[in-house]
Order: C-alpha cells, then structure tokens, then sequence
C-alpha cells in the first residue's frame, strides 16, 4: 500500500502548506524571545487557535500539573509514611492488578498458544524497558545480556525499537545492526523497505524545537538537579533530581514558554515533562507504520509491544484497535492501560525475550 494514502497525516503534514516560513521566523528570534507569527492552519495539520493563557499559573492549574508530576513515577521518599502498611496495600493492589493484566511469564504458554502459525513481530520501548530507569539519562545503559537477548530475538523475528530518545541516542545505546530504529516517540523512523526511507513528520518543527530548547536550558539552568534534552523532534525537561519543592518552580518555568508556542505541547513521562510538536503522530502510529512498510500489516501477523511509559501506551491502544497481537505493560505497581499482560521490571524482560528465543527454537526443531 501507498504509504501516503495508508498514513494520512504524518505524510501529510511533511506536505503541509503550513508553518514554513513561520516557523523559520520563531528560530531566527533570539532564545526565549515569543515567536511574532501568530498561528496559522493548514490543510492537513489540525492547530488549535491560540488560547490565551494566564502568564502565571493559576492555583488549580499549578496543582493538576504538580500532581501530574507526582504521580508520574513512583516516590522514592516516603518520611512519613509507615511502610509496612504501605507495602502491604501497595501489594494488595497489585495483585488484584495482576488478575487483570496477568505476568507475560506465566502467561507464556497462552501466548505461544496463540502465536502457532503466525508471525510475532516485537515492537521494544527503551527507558524502564530494555535499561532500568536511572537518575541519569546519560547514564540508561542497556546491560551487555539484555543487548544479548536483544540480539538473539532479533534473528527470529523482525524487531523495532521505539523510543522516546532521538534515534542516534538509541542506536547508540543498544548498538545492534539487525533492528529497525524509531527515535523521538515515532516521529523519526525509518521505513525498511522504501527507497527513500527517513520518515519524519515534524521536520518542519525543527527550528522551533530547536529555539526552545536553548530557552530550556536558559530558564532552568539555575534549577540544581534539572536537566534538558534534545531528542530531535521532542525535548524532555527532566525533574528527577530536583528538590520537590522547586517542582512548581520547573512547572512554572516550563509553562511560561510554552505558552508562547501553540505549536508544541506538553505531556507527562516519568519524572519529565516532554515537549512535542502539536501532530497527530505518535507510537502507536509508528507501530502501524512499521507494520505497513515490513509487510506485516496482516492477520497472520502477531505484534507484541512492551513498553513501561504513557507514551507505549498509544500503541498498546493501536494493537487492542487492531484486535491483533499483545501490549506488555512494564511495571511494578499497578496503572491504568491498555495493554493485555505486565511484567515486573526490565529483568523480567529479559526472560520473557529469552523464552521467545528457546520457544522459536523448539518450534524450528519439531519442524
Ligand atoms: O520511550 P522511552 O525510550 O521510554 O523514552 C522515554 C524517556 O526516557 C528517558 O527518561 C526516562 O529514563 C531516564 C533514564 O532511566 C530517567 O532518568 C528519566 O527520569 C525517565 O523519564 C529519556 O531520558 C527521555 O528523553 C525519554 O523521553
């Protein structure tokens, strides 16, 4: 199929008569400095009228938003609370939790059961998946068995990465040749198979990113503990080692630029906030995209996603639409999603991937 007509509109946003020369305009601005165009809309890309905004938080807003940083990866500290009883609700819930979203490992078998005779195609989040979450980003390295398990799954059957990281940083983490690569929450991929492959729906966002980021750096440079990445066509204000009490300030910070910039918009990761051009185009249609372009758009097909974030969730989400293949959440407490089985930690991972392997070879040797 023709990936034009397949993937309305990230394809067309890259043809999008919109934004060009205004977008341009925001990069030659100095940092910081609001953007003079105002917002336009094109045919294909969907922008929403500028809402004015409060230049401060208002007291309801600064709190949605703080407890959307709370809540986004579970306390470290916890001064007053009496653990034991914590522990023993948090397990209860859990395990009520897991009647609903069963471990992939004991489930293994069903699942298997369900794969004879079809293809599995494994789509792989990086951060809290392949490498266990770590104060530093610079410091998520993958283990050397994790890439080895990595490595021998990928001889079986075709597998994706996709991350929220640009794709050079993730290629650079995991290092292996026989994989396909999706950076920026699917918004750089590209596309095996096609002649010209690169698939970038927000290039046009470039230089708006580009300025943010620098007034990112700016703003928060005196925030002890915070820190900003590029990830090409998506940044992250990252808060895992910022003081609590100064998140309203990171929050504040963060919100006072981006209400310059009705073309970009906020979600919430874990302990970061990620900043992202306002297009329809996400994991899950990256996930639908891949699948378009390897051939394996088919009902003979079984995708499995594993991913820890919100942002696997839209293609957890693809694949219950689908009504086709599996969504591993990565966790170890209980959320809210839409995949169909858990497991605990990146360890856990690695087992189920490794039981993909020893399953495939069983299957090749009764063959
Ligand atoms: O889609 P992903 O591959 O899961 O990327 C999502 C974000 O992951 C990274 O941040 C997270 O992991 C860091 C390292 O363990 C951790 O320090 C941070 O608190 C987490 O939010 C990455 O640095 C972000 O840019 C990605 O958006």
């Amino acid at each position: 199929m023709d990936l034009k007509q397949n993937n309305n509109t990230a394809v067309l946003v890259d043809q999008a008569p919109v934004s060009k020369s205004r977008l341009a305009m925001s990069s030659s601005l100095p940092a910081c400095s609001p953007p003079s165009a105002t917002l336009s809309s094109g045919l294909y890309l969907t922008i929403p009228k500028k809402i004015p905004m409060p230049s401060k938080f208002d007291e309801i807003n600064l709190g949605v938003f703080l407890d959307a940083m709370k809540s986004s990866s579970p306390r470290k500290n916890h001064k007053e609370i009496n653990f034991e009883d914590a522990f023993k609700d948090t397990n209860s819930a859990y395990r009520t939790w897991m009647k609903k979203y069963p471990s992939a490992l004991t489930s293994f078998e069903q699942i298997t059961n369900y794969a004879k005779g079809k293809k599995v195609a494994l789509f792989l989040d990086y951060d809290g998946t392949l490498s266990p979450i770590v104060d530093n980003p610079d410091n998520a390295f993958m283990s050397s068995a994790m890439r080895s398990a990595v490595k021998d799954v990928a001889k079986f059957f075709p597998a994706a990465i996709i991350s929220g990281r640009s794709r050079d940083k993730v290629y650079e983490f995991i290092g292996l040749k026989d994989l396909f690569y999706a950076g920026s929450h699917g918004m750089d991929l590209a596309c095996p198979g096609k002649e010209s492959n690169l698939f970038q729906p927000a290039s046009k966002f470039l230089p708006i990113i580009n300025a943010v980021f620098k007034c990112l750096i700016d703003k928060t440079k005196d925030i002890k503990g915070s820190k900003v990445e590029n990830n090409k066509f998506c940044l992250s204000v990252h808060y895992r080692l910022v003081d609590e009490k100064n998140w309203s300030v990171i929050a504040q910070r963060v919100h006072d630029i981006l209400k310059n910039y009705p073309l970009l918009q906020l979600t919430h990761g874990r302990k970061v906030l990620e900043i992202r051009p306002i297009i329809d185009w996400n994991k899950g249609k990256a996930v639908n995209l891949l699948l378009e372009c390897l051939g394996l758009n088919r009902d003979d097909v079984l995708p499995i996603y594993i991913g820890d974030d919100r942002t696997d969730e839209d293609a957890f989400k693809v694949l219950r639409e689908l009504n086709r293949g599996y969504g591993i959440l990565v966790s170890s407490v209980s959320k809210e999603t839409e995949a169909h089985y858990s497991l605990k930690d990146p360890s856990e991972v690695m087992v189920f991937l490794r039981s993909l392997v020893r399953w495939k070879n069983a299957q090749i040797a009764l063959d």
